[in-house]
């Protein structure tokens, strides 16, 4: 289904920030991975917190839900001899089950989203495993990707962090299940670091011990560990909130969203700061981000690896600044659902963006005056570039037309009736 984005000039009201996709597939994997009865409060309800609640239940998890929560009986150390696992297109739950899968004696992840994560690549996580007593068969480091295990061993483990952070959180969740002691060593740079950030304190939360150098390069866990059965509470999302709050700024706006901790670890909370950098009147107060914005930007730069999910809501923003913007460290964005620089560039300039690339760097030059638009986009099956154009979108002389823009449910279903409920004028067609 496409979406068509209309000029719009004033956005207004209020809104409860969606939940957090990253703490939902976190609480339910180490509530699966407890033995007895946990309780996840307000969890995501998107395509990808999906995919983590089909494969825990294909592992063993018994799961009972209401509208406000769900209930889930553990496997622990001892999952079901599953023989294949759907992800659907989420690469955080791919990568940590694969891990977790370890445990069980034979399991093929199918590829179901060929042209997307389908072509993200785990060569990272699968050289890890592959010296811990684990037989991975792969094509090339992609999907499918069967995991022989059983018996998985601990000891001196070494990843890459250089690609993605979620090979390492993988490895965190499953280490602490192993019998013997593990040491893990991060090599390379580690990006995206602030989620393994997220990644200690749920463990933490499930009663796990980890000790973690502060620079998150080292890890020693102690074997013989037991996931303990509690009950969480999942925070707002920043990352999808950071398209809405984008959406104000850009716009003559008078725009509340609630649910938003002040104190997150959740490195898109920087969203509020480079927005305010930017001269975007806002408060933050008492978890609610108030944006009363007037449509005028200043250019910011920015490491957008504090950030990741955030960066291209923030891009957005910087297309209609009076100057030139500059987000660096960004060349992980390369490795997502998309080929997040050049494929979002390319739909950014179609719409009449002035933008350019470098290989860890997305550079725009403002145009305060806003775009030409009336053009199609093509979404690349990617959530964050179809609420980003969204966003441009707003700002153009004529409409947009954001192709296949139901894949905006990998994190966030209630985009276009958050937005629209704000007074944007989206129409599905
Ligand atoms: O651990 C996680 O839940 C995630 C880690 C990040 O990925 P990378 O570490 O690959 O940047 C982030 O972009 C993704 O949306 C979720
Ligand atoms: C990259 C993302 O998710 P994942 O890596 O889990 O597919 C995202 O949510 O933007």
């Amino acid at each position: 289904m496409d979406v068509i984005v209309r000029p719009t000039s004033e956005l207004k009201g209020e809104i409860g920030a969606l939940s957090s996709k990253n703490y939902t597939t976190r609480y339910l994997l180490v509530a699966a991975l407890a033995e007895g009865t946990s309780t996840v409060h307000y969890p995501a309800h998107s395509e990808d917190s999906d995919a983590m609640r089909r494969c825990i239940q294909d592992l063993g998890a018994v799961l009972e839900e209401d509208d406000e929560k769900i209930v889930i009986t553990g496997f622990g150390r001892n999952p079901k001899d599953v023989k294949e696992l759907n992800v659907g297109n989420a690469g955080a739950v791919l990568r940590f089950l694969m891990a977790v899968t370890a445990l069980c004696p034979e399991v093929t992840f199918v590829n179901s989203y060929p042209d997307s994560l389908g072509k993200r690549p785990h060569d990272d996580l699968i050289e890890a495993l592959g010296g811990m007593r684990v037989e991975i068969e792969h094509r090339d480091g992609k999907l499918p990707i069967t995991i022989r295990g059983g018996n998985p061993k601990g000891g001196k483990i070494k990843v890459s962090g250089a690609v993605s952070s979620q090979y390492l959180s993988a490895l965190l969740f499953l280490t602490p299940l192993l019998v013997e002691d593990s040491e893990i060593e991060v090599l390379g740079d580690l990006k995206s670091k602030v989620v393994v950030g997220q990644t200690l304190e749920v463990l933490e939360q499930a009663g796990i011990i980890i000790h973690a150098s502060d620079d998150y390069m080292n890890f020693r866990i102690p074997g013989g560990q037991t996931y303990q059965a509690k009950t969480y509470t999942v925070q707002g999302d920043y990352p999808g909130s950071a398209a809405i709050l984008a959406a104000a700024a850009v716009t003559k706006s008078d725009v509340k969203i609630f649910r938003l901790a002040e104190k997150s670890k959740q490195g898109e909370r920087a969203v509020v700061d480079v927005l305010q950098m930017m001269d975007v009147p806002l408060t933050h107060t008492d978890g609610t981000v108030h944006v009363q914005g007037n449509g005028r930007l200043r250019p910011v730069e920015f490491d957008g690896d504090a950030a990741t999910d955030a960066v291209l809501a923030m891009v957005a923003a910087a297309v209609f600044a009076d100057g030139t913007s500059r987000f660096y460290n960004v060349e992980n964005l390369r490795y997502k659902e998309c080929d997040r620089i050049t494929d979002y560039l390319n739909e950014l300039r179609k719409a009449g963006a002035n933008v350019e690339e470098r290989q860890a760097e997305i550079i725009v030059h403002g145009r305060p005056s806003g775009l030409e638009g009336g053009v199609e986009i093509n979404a690349h099956y990617d959530h964050r570039v179809i609420m980003a154009l969204t966003v441009v979108g707003l700002r153009c002389k004529k409409p947009l037309v954001i192709k296949d823009a139901h894949h905006v449910a990998k994190s966030y279903p209630q985009f276009f009736d958050h937005i629209s409920a704000l007074g944007a004028a989206v129409e599905w067609v």
